[in-house]
């Protein structure tokens, strides 16, 4: 058989490690799917619909480091665009790929199926630009390598989505094969010049202060700097404070770690320390509305040194050309070194007591008994809704892993990501916590953890609406239709699944219900836990209040 554009694909993917790619069928994309399968290092993953199939990509990249999603023209890519505009909020690497018109079509005035009506077909790859960071056509088969490397290896440098359309007639034209795959992994050399002025202003910046914090942001991971984020607090000797979007990004065991920095929703202590300290070292933060609490807690001025992924602002001067990384390494290895004075007080999470195992379930109990289950090579991915507040009061330990999408907040994410994020890290354990209001958007993924026996630990919470919304704003919009939804889990299983579909209206029938969960090795269980409308943690109504005001700002004279 001889080597395709398809093939060349395929091998690119697997090259930078992905063993599996998410696909939805359809008749511009099924040659390249018959293509991508030739490549046995790889697994093709079928997903319900093409906005779920973009966010497993979203969830497995967060495992895996990279993702590919495999969709149609237009009536699929479209749908997915809003999953690749949440993997560019959340910086992450998925490579969208859609089949496309048969390139004799372009300029022939031909109407196609699965197109908006008209002769011209760039409006999807258009559309694409705006929301990643490389995009290409492939039409002919002659520049379909060099498109390929630079839309996966400019994904890969910027860890933001990319978008590549392939005309159904081409995945199986005869192509070249693919170089040493280090080409892809490429990436500009630091200017030395600016790394070392950068290094001098933050070491003169550093010198008279003597309460110093660093505030952990949610692109550090994306920047890949946790170890060297690590090694300038162990320098330091200084508190570290996480914003909530970054929650788990730093270890909570670490001497220095004193909690979730959010304004009044965060930890205890926490706003006191930052917003007392003379130093804050904010590394790679997004300061957005939800945020800082609609405004109300945005660290600023000349006691603020911002050390982003493209750059740092110190004492009144922007330096870049260097990565966050080899600036934090170089900056713990130059700064001279502070006895730990931050670790003389630890940082406490608080204790919720055990309810009485026969009460109505309430919203603490339910997260006592989840946060006991967080090991270090736990997973929980946390919905947008009462499932952020939830978390933020659960002591992780070193290890354990956080997946949050506070940038997008798109609802529904955490089904399809979570699934993603299994079949990506099938050897941790994989716990979601997902509201009622969130689960209807994209449920039907949870058919897939059955299909593929992906023993995730679904923690549904049936607070019967839209609860964060009614924080925010409340109204009759925010009640929602009640769903049977441990039911679904017999529908899903069709007779053949082993998924497990279980109920809790008290701490007794939770406990036993997770003891199912962890035996259940074959496939997702479902936990339908009953809490009232009522019952949510105090941080989001004090939050809510605050958003609330920020949205209802009047318009401003300009
Ligand atoms: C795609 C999308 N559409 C609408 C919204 C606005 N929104 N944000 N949170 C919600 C309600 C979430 O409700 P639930 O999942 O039940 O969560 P709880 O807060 O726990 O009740 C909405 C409707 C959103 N964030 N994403």
């Amino acid at each position: 058989m001889s080597f395709t554009v398809g093939m060349y694909l395929a091998e690119r993917l697997a090259q930078i490690g992905l063993k599996h790619h998410f696909a939805v069928a359809g008749d511009y994309n099924l040659a390249l799917l018959d293509q991508l399968l030739t490549n046995s290092a790889m697994r093709q993953v079928y997903c319900c619909n093409e906005l779920n199939c973009g966010f497993a990509a979203e969830g497995y990249a967060r495992a895996n480091g990279a993702a590919a999603a495999v969709v149609t023209f237009s009536v699929g890519a479209i749908s997915a665009l809003n999953a690749i505009g949440g993997a560019y909020a959340e910086n992450l690497p998925v490579i969208l790929i859609s089949g496309a018109p048969n390139s004799n079509d372009h300029g022939t005035g031909h109407i196609l199926h699965h197109t908006t009506g008209g002769t011209e077909y760039s409006y999807q790859i258009e559309m694409a630009r705006r929301l990643t960071c490389a995009a290409e056509s492939i039409t002919d088969a002659a520049s379909a390598p060099a498109k390929i490397d630079h839309v996966i290896r400019t994904a890969l440098r910027e860890s933001k989505p990319a978008y590549l359309e392939i005309a159904c007639n081409l995945a199986t034209a005869a192509c070249v094969r693919p170089g040493p795959v280090s080409s892809l992994f490429s990436s500009p050399e630091p200017d030395e010049t600016s790394l070392r002025a950068a290094l001098d202003a933050t070491l003169d910046w550093l010198k008279p202060r003597e309460r110093v914090v660093l505030l952990v942001g949610s692109r550090l991971r994306a920047a890949r700097s946790a170890e060297a984020a690590i090694a300038l607090a162990d320098r330091l000797g200084c508190a570290v404070t996480v914003m909530a979007a970054a929650k788990g990004d730093f270890p909570e065991q670490h001497p220095g770690f004193r909690g979730v920095y959010w304004g009044e929703a965060g930890d205890p202590g926490a706003r006191e320390l930052v917003e007392t300290a003379d130093g804050v070292i904010c590394l790679a933060p997004v300061f957005n509305d939800y945020a800082t609490v609609g405004w109300t807690a945005w660290p600023k001025g000349e006691t603020v040194l911002l050390a982003d992924p493209d750059g740092v602002t110190v004492g009144g001067m922007a330096f870049g050309g260097f990565g966050l990384g080899c600036f934090l390494a170089e900056l713990a290895e130059r700064a001279p070194p502070r006895p730990a004075t931050a670790r003389e007080t630890g940082f406490s999470p608080s204790r919720i007591a055990p309810a009485a195992p026969d009460a109505p379930l309430t919203n603490d109990e339910m997260c006592r008994q989840i946060g006991a289950l967080l090991t270090p090579d736990t997973t929980l991915t946390a919905e947008t809704g009462t499932a952020w507040f939830d978390v933020m009061g659960m002591a992780l330990p070193n290890g354990a892993r956080l997946e949050l999408e506070m940038q997008w907040g798109h609802i529904g994410w955490s089904v399809p990501a979570a699934f993603g994020n299994a079949m990506g890290a099938p050897e941790r354990r994989q716990m979601l916590l997902v509201g009622d209001g969130a689960f209807q958007l994209t449920a039907q993924e949870v058919a897939q953890m059955v299909r593929y026996a992906c023993p995730v630990i679904v923690f549904l919470v049936n607070n019967r609406g839209y609860v964060i919304e009614s924080a925010i704003h409340d109204g009759p919009y925010n009640a929602i239709k009640n769903w049977d939804y441990a039911g679904l889990i017999d529908v899903f299983n069709a007779g053949e699944g082993h998924g497990l579909g279980l109920r809790a209206a008290t701490g007794a029938e939770l406990e036993a219900a997770i003891a199912a969960a962890l035996a259940n090795r074959k496939g997702p269980t479902l936990i339908e836990c009953a809490i009232a409308h009522t019952d949510c943690a105090r941080s989001l109504v004090t939050w809510g209040r605050h958003v609330a005001a920020a949205n209802a700002r009047p318009p401003q004279p300009r």
